[in-house]
């Protein structure tokens, strides 16, 4: 674990969120005791946009994604969805407001059918839409992620990288507007991350949410990210395109662990 850095002395800048569809974190702060495990972090996802989020170990990444996922509260700063703050508070009061995520662990229900871990959150999705049960969509996501063969068997007999999508597949069963995904990519071959890169890109041109990564396979998230952002020891270290990213002799050196 690494050391945190200090809150800073003076508040950074925070520019108000952008009122156009989508999410923002503006001034996200949550320190455990000592441990400044983010410390005024701003970061924007629009529709259809798919952003990166990367950053060495204990940078603070997982501490954001459980923040605006609803599962920890902040120690300050706000998260806004269309301009709008709102205070996430669980789950299930994220999913209403259109936000999923996936986890760094597969957190699926291993002895339940694909279908049915799918069904489990569009079941979700109905109760607090007050809605029917949206069969169909369960149907199409199955067909999505590809598993039409498989959507009877349990999903913990499933290969690993199948796994993963159907987790993918849940998480759009609640129709997000923004979906969070904390390291897809963990544990998969080289093929089937290959694979994930156009399983994200169909995610945005097909339900239009918008995308974001936490990802340390750095091919991977250069290949999939249309902006990426750079944590370091909890704070924002720098934010912008892929290849300029890559390039930034401060991203070399803390991430990378090599200067150029
Ligand atoms: N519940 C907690 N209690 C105390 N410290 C915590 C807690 N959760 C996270 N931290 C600390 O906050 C810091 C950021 O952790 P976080 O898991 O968010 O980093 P990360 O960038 O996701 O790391 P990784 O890439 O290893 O998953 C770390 O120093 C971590 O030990």
């Amino acid at each position: 674990m690494s050391a945190q850095a200090k809150p800073a002395e003076t508040a950074p800048e925070t520019p108000p969120p952008f009122k156009s569809w989508g999410l923002s974190v503006r001034g996200l702060t949550k320190h455990f005791g000592g441990v400044y495990a983010i410390n005024g972090v701003n970061l924007d996802c629009k529709e259809g946009e798919i952003v990166g989020l990367i950053g060495p170990n204990g940078a603070g990444k997982t501490t954001l994604m459980n923040i605006v996922s609803g599962t920890m509260a902040p120690t300050s700063g706000a998260v806004y969805l269309d301009g709008t703050p709102f205070a996430p508070s669980s789950a299930v009061d994220c999913a209403e407001r259109g936000i999923a995520r996936t986890f760094q662990n597969i957190r699926l229900f291993k002895r339940l059918s694909v279908r049915d871990n799918i069904r489990v959150a569009a079941v979700t999705r109905a109760r607090v839409k007050r809605a029917p049960i949206d069969e169909a969509f369960i149907d199409e996501l199955i067909g999505f992620i590809d598993l039409g063969a498989l959507a009877g068997s349990p999903a913990g007999a499933l290969p690993y990288g199948h796994q993963r999508r159907v987790e993918i597949a849940r998480a759009l069963a609640l129709r997000p507007r923004v979906l969070l995904l904390d390291e897809p990519a963990a544990g998969m071959n080289e093929q089937e991350t290959e694979a994930l890169t156009g399983t994200v890109r169909a995610i945005r041109d097909r339900y239009g949410c918008g995308i974001v990564v936490i990802e340390h396979d750095l091919t991977f998230i250069m290949q999939v990210s249309q902006r990426l952002y750079v944590m370091h020891l909890g704070a924002l270290l720098t934010e912008g395109a892929p290849q300029a990213v890559r390039h930034d002799p401060r991203v070399i050196e803390i991430y990378l662990g090599r200067k150029k």
